[in-house]
């Protein structure tokens, strides 16, 4: 397999405290992958070291083919080298349509000259349609954002980070506050969305991770303490004595 993104013993502080201590483990182009971890493991601050948000004391995040070192770039040209986040809640616009949200996140993928210019085209229509599909929105494409559920928000969400065509995208908890059927619904669009690109999710509810079926990495400490299926990780002594404390 080879990897899209390698986090090379990577460490950051804040204040003399080690939130990552010599972290290391590779994302493949093709993947979906869980992270998993106690309060306070580094999932979030290892997300924001991907995307360019915090800059790590040592270590390297190397990205692609060729190996580019995502540690040189600023967050806009992470974005546009292909990593994708999805933030925990949902940030639409509430009065604007489930097609004009995703139209606005064409027209942003264009760049500044780009989005000068741009007019709606039956290109867009049809690639702002084929996103609702992907993301199970076809029936609402006419709403407003605002009138969606909850797990509705988060999909047209993910529908726009999608029209950037991310390489990897960063799901952050998108368990969260869902219904049952939306959390299935949702496992079932994070598997699919992963048939063709990364996609990395970190969660706290083990009943979706599990129905992810996916290599899980279990972070603690700032560290990598366990990696493998969620039943390889479950049974490890480690993961059991910090999930379950002493
Ligand atoms: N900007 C910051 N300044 C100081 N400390 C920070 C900062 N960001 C994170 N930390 C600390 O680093 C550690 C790791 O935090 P992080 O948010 O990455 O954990 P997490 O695994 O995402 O936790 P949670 O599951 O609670 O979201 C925590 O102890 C946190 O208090």
């Amino acid at each position: 397999m080879s990897a899209l993104l390698e986090v090379d013993s990577v460490s950051v502080s804040f204040d003399g405290f080690k939130a990552i201590n010599n972290l290391s483990f590779n994302i493949g182009a093709v993947e979906l992958r869980a992270v998993i971890g106690p309060n306070g493991a580094g999932k979030t601050t290892f997300m924001d070291i991907v995307t360019g948000k915090t800059k790590p004391d040592a270590g390297r995040v190397l990205w692609g083919e060729d190996s580019r070192s995502l540690l040189k770039m600023n967050e806009a040209q992470i974005a546009r080298a292909g990593v994708g986040r999805k933030f925990q809640r949902p940030t639409v616009f509430e009065d604007q349509s489930v097609s004009a949200n995703l139209t606005m996140a064409l027209k942003a993928n264009r760049g500044p000259f780009g989005v000068l210019f741009w007019r709606p085209s039956a290109t867009s229509a049809a690639r702002v349609a084929e996103l609702a599909e992907e993301v199970g929105l076809s029936e609402q494409i006419d709403r407003k954002a605002g009138e969606l559920s909850h797990g509705q928000k988060q999909w047209l969400e993910i529908g726009m980070l999608l029209a950037q065509e991310p390489r990897l995208l960063l799901v952050d908890e998108p368990a969260a506050g869902m219904t049952l059927a939306e959390r299935e619904q949702t496992t079932t669009l994070l598997r699919r969305l992963a048939e063709t690109r990364a996609v990395v999710v970190v969660e706290h509810d083990m009943d979706f991770v599990r129905r992810l079926e996916c290599k899980v990495t279990v972070l603690h400490q700032g560290s990598v303490l366990a990696e493998g299926s969620l039943d390889h990780v479950t049974r490890n002594p480690d993961v059991i004595e910090v999930y379950l404390g002493r």
